[in-house]
């Protein structure tokens, strides 16, 4: 048997089906590209049946990505098979994913049907889904809670259908780990055909064991773990991929696996999904936590400075944090910016040098010493604004203190115009976002979250707020990153109004596109 553990990325599924807002096409295809970058064997792109939205960034990341198998989901339908198929057929090699429970629970109460029905139903998509390719995977959902002797019928009759990975999820993280694995080796001793087929394993954290029970099935054969970024996914969150990358890179002389993850990439792809998905990742978090390769007492950091290996089982390095010398200010030029971010992972065509460094320049002025996070979070806000300019900040003035009534004026361009409106409210943030909605003169954006976090280090951190709006029955999230308060609240606003914009212009193609076909 092969020591080659396949990484099944599902960040932009099972991870964005968590987030309160979910993410723009773009955002999706930026998150895809650092999983490429980081070498996810397959990436699960979305669920292409979901929405027509879905259905475009899953066709957008097939499109662009080469070097990972992108891979959609599907219920066991006829309809949802061929959203995935259309919507992946443009990639030279995709996956289909369908899936069907198999528990009683699930199969009573949920699907309303018998276990016979179900492995038909089964077998069924599985051969439809083969009319689009040879890469067919077949998750029995809740399989942790499955009766074993049916889940190995049903696992052979999805490997005789055609389906060549079989996922085995623990969808409620319910199990333990060694109940998990001996559903795995249950079924490689059981099933007659198993060795047609790769055995997966999709676990949940609900129980905070989805990374253990996921190692217990790799050490009992299988050679497939499905896992997010940071771990996020429904509820509690999926396996975490930095953790089960790490675990078989730090002890594979233990456990004698492999996976093709570059781990100096992990640093740098958790932070753009954290930032991204507005998750924010516990410091204390195993590999991608702010304190994971951190001392604090005095033996450990004496231990440390003698030989880094007695409080480190792995280094800062290995996982793409590293360490930096170079002090960044306004006296700083445009070979420091550019060398960091080299450090930092960056290609030079990944950004626009003189724009991040007019960025650069502006905020160290502001706040003396530039950090890695804000040199990153500038790029990120430069790679967000070229298609965000419909909506932009011209002006802002807002007032606030004690016996005060807070006022805010504020100019935004519209499009080719420019408006000015002045408002009161509660405080500054809330009186400047009251003239912003002047400025727009209608009241179809409700903003439902405002999550202020300050990034950086010391009083002149930078201001990083997250801002969830709802408009037209969908949420939009923006992020908006300044020194002062206010305006990073502004910029988030903006950000999402952008968004809202781009929305409503594809919604308004789309429509067209219908009107000519006559649908
Ligand atoms: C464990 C997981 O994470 S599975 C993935 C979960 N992800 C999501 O649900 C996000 C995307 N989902 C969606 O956009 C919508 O739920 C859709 C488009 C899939 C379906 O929407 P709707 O048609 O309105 O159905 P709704 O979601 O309310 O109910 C689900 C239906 O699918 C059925 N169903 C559930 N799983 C499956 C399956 N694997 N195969 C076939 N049918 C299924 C349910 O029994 C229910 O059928 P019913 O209407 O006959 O009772
Ligand atoms: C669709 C399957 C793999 C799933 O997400 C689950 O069972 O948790």
């Amino acid at each position: 048997m092969t020591n080659q553990v396949k990484i099944f990325d599902t960040t932009l599924r099972d991870g964005e089906q968590a987030l309160l807002a979910s993410l723009s096409a773009k955002e999706k295809l930026q998150i895809a590209l650092a999983l490429e970058r980081l070498g996810v064997d397959i990436m699960e792109a979305g669920f292409p049946v979901s929405s027509p939205g879905d259905f475009n960034s899953v066709q957008m990341i097939a499109r662009e990505v080469k070097n990972s198998i992108v891979c959609g989901l599907a219920r066991a339908v006829e309809a949802d098979i061929d959203a995935c198929g259309n919507a992946l057929k443009v990639a030279d090699q995709f996956r289909i994913h369908t899936f069907l429970a198999t528990s009683d629970i699930h199969i009573e109460h949920k699907l309303r049907k018998t276990r016979d029905q179900v492995i038909d139903m089964a077998v069924g998509a599985i051969k439809y889904a083969r009319r689009y390719t040879d890469d067919v995977e077949f998750s029995c959902e809740d399989a942790g809670r499955t009766d074993i002797d049916y889940l190995c019928r049903v696992v052979e009759a999805a490997i005789n259908a055609g389906a060549n990975t079989i996922n085995i999820p623990d969808t409620v993280g319910y199990t333990i780990p060694t109940e998990f694995g001996n559903i795995v080796t249950n079924l490689m001793n059981r099933v007659p055909n198993i060795d047609k087929a790769t055995i997966s394993v999709h676990c949940h954290n609900d129980l905070g064991l989805a990374v253990a029970n996921s190692l217990a099935a790799v050490e009992q054969g299988a050679r497939q773990v499905e896992c997010t970024m940071n771990g996020i996914g429904e509820r509690a969150g999926n396996t975490s991929l930095e953790e089960i990358a790490m675990i078989l890179q730090t002890r594979e002389s233990l456990l004698g696996l492999k996976s093709n993850i570059n781990s100096t990439e992990i640093h740098r792809t958790s932070k753009l999904v954290s930032q991204l998905c507005n998750m924010p990742v516990q410091s204390n978090k195993a590999i991608v936590g702010t304190n994971a390769f951190s001392h604090s007492s005095g033996i450990h950091q004496d231990g440390v400075l003698k030989a880094q290996n007695t409080y480190e089982i792995m280094t800062p390095e290995s996982v793409g944090i590293n360490k930096n010398n170079l002090n960044m200010t306004s006296r700083s030029g445009r070979h420091v910016i550019k060398h960091r971010l080299e450090e930092l992972g960056y290609k030079p065509e990944d950004y626009d040098l003189e724009a991040v460094y007019a960025a650069f320049l502006e905020l160290a002025d502001k706040k003396g010493q530039v950090y890695d996070y804000d040199l990153e979070a500038l790029l990120f806000f430069d790679q967000q604004k070229h298609d965000s300019a419909h909506y932009q900040l011209k002006y802002l003035h807002a007032t606030s203190g004690r016996e005060i009534v807070p006022s805010a004026t504020v100019t935004l361009q519209v499009g080719e115009e420019e408006v000015t409106k002045t408002a009161i409210g509660n405080g500054p943030v809330d009186a400047a976002f009251n003239a912003i909605m002047e400025v727009l003169g209608h009241q179809d954006l409700v903003v439902v979250d405002f999550k202020l976090d300050s990034k950086g280090e010391g009083a002149d951190a930078l201001a990083q707020v997250g801002v969830i709006a709802e408009y037209k029955g969908r949420r939009f999230h923006g992020i908006g990153l300044a020194t002062d308060i206010v305006e990073a609240g502004v910029k988030g606003l903006i950000f999402v109004l952008n968004n809202t914009y781009i929305a409503d212009q594809i919604d308004q193609q789309k429509n067209q596109q219908e009107r000519v076909a006559g649908v």
